[in-house]
């Protein structure tokens, strides 16, 4: 059922303003009350000209503006976008925004005969159109977050442009862009963007506790945007503080996204230490005590290094049980949670009068992926800020003597005899500093296959 709310708006302006929407929740909301925080009357700021800009209109997009013209509907580049583009980056994504609620979106798709992918996101207003089976667009009706319980939101579709504004987070992510270059910024976002002043929509408490994952989204895009390291406005730090707990509830997957570009983006060292005293370790998997001189350490003598998020991340970790709780929080790849554990239990300098041999030996002696291991010594060297790191990232894995052909010819059963002779081989030439030829290698079967023997009689 369709029913018209009326929704009472208080602005920090004097100025009072009333909407009446037409709800389609289940729903029927008799007042909602939002806080207006200072707007520009004039929302169009300037008139974007940029080869960024003009190279987002693919024939695909092109298709698709015409398409909302002709059924008169708005639709604009919102939020993220328009941030990049404004800063003369190439954006990753498109998101857009549109007047039209996702019903009327559907029904025009269908009309046009145009395929609609992944239909998951309709109940928050967004549609995946694919245009000529080549470009996938996320056009999102324009909302208010009416119910939020910090992860998930109950919406309303407006067609008022100032009100998407407002649910959004930061005042960069706020702005958006028509066709024709027009940048709309409601909230002086453009300004912010200038200034590298990174501050939310309004009230700062309010938009983290509309989805606590905000918090992270916070010190990512301050990596992005400021110019000087830890340069927060108080409310926002408190805001933060306030709400740490938010973070409980929210899933390992999604805050190890951000996390991790944190960690990799500028100011990470400085950040890393800001989350901590902020009280966000207990809610996202760091330690209770984490090693912050460790964290300083690194960061000062490797932040140029460009390191994985992990290898700055283990700084903080004293033990390996700390790293196994951070894959239990953040549910870590693969990859990544084998590093974790790798540099902490390869930290310590190895002492060698070849430094790199002992690492060319974990290397050379893995039954998985050597190439894989080569990146974790190769995180572990820049951790360590070592002088051979050049030299490691050139040495190639020597190639092993020995093969299948040449154990067969010798006597030895294919199978799992051979894997472990093969394996055994490997081991004894590694241990030799590679240096063990093909006849000094073979000499030493006779040995491997009498102790597999005798492993197995012991067995019973
Ligand atoms: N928790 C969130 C997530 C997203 N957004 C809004 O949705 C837009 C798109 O979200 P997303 O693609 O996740 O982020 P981007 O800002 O586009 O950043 P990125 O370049 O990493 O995609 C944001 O700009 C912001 O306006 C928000 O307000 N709150
Ligand atoms: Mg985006």
């Amino acid at each position: 059922m369709l029913l018209i709310s009326k929704f009472i708006i208080s602005c920090s302006k004097p100025l009072k303003r009333t909407y009446c929407y037409n709800a389609s929740t289940n729903h029927y909301i008799k007042k909602y009350k939002m806080v207006i925080p200072k707007s520009r009357e004039n929302p169009v700021i300037m008139k974007l000209e940029s080869p960024e800009f003009r190279s987002i209109f693919t024939d695909e997009l092109k298709a698709l503006i015409d398409l909302f013209k002709k059924y008169n509907y708005e639709i604009r580049v919102a939020g993220g976008a328009v941030r990049d583009l404004l800063m003369n980056l190439q954006p990753k994504d498109l998101d857009f925004a549109t007047t039209a609620t996702p019903t009327e979106m559907k029904k025009m798709f269908e009309t046009e005969n145009i395929r609609m992918i992944n239909m998951n996101g309709e109940k928050h207003g967004t549609i995946t159109p694919r245009i000529n089976d080549k470009q996938n667009f996320e056009v999102t009706t324009l909302r208010i977050d009416l119910v939020t319980d910090g992860r998930h939101a109950e919406v309303q579709f407006t067609t008022d442009w100032l009100l998407d504004a407002l649910r959004r987070d930061l005042t960069i992510n706020s702005l958006f862009l028509d066709f024709d270059g027009h940048v709309y910024d409601y909230f002086y976002g453009y300004d912010d963007l200038k200034n590298r002043r990174l501050v939310f929509v309004g009230s700062a408490v309010t938009r983290i506790q509309e989805d606590y994952l905000r918090i992270l989204r916070y010190f990512r895009f301050y990596g992005r945007i400021a110019v000087e390291t830890n340069k927060h406005e108080e409310e926002i730090l408190k805001a933060i503080r306030d709400n740490a707990e938010g973070l409980k509830n929210i899933s390992g997957e999604r805050m190890w996204t951000e996390l991790k570009k944190i960690l990799e983006g500028n100011f990470a060292g400085d950040l890393l230490e800001t989350i901590i005293k902020c009280g966000l370790s207990e809610y996202i998997g760091l330690p209770e005590n984490p090693n912050i001189d460790e964290l300083r350490r690194v960061w000062a003598r490797s932040k140029n290094l460009n390191m994985n998020g992990i290898t700055l991340l283990s700084s903080i970790l004293n033990h390996i049980d700390e790293a196994e709780a951070l894959h239990r929080r953040l549910k870590l790849s693969t990859f990544d949670r084998d590093l974790v554990f790798f540099i902490v239990n390869n930290r310590e300098p190895k002492l060698h009068p070849s430094p790199l041999l002992p690492y060319q030996q974990i290397v050379a002696k893995t039954k998985s992926k050597p190439s894989v291991i080569k990146q974790y010594v190769l995180e572990v060297l820049k951790y360590n800020n070592s002088p051979y790191l050049q030299e490691m990232e050139t040495w190639e894995n020597p190639k092993f003597p020995i093969n299948g052909t040449i154990l067969k010819e010798k006597g030895v059963e294919p199978g799992k005899v051979m894997g472990v002779v093969m394996q055994e081989l490997k081991n004894i030439w590694v241990d030799s500093e590679f240096k063990l030829d093909v006849d000094e290698l073979l000499s030493h079967i006779p040995k491997i296959l009498n102790e597999l023997k005798e492993r197995k009689k012991s067995k019973g």
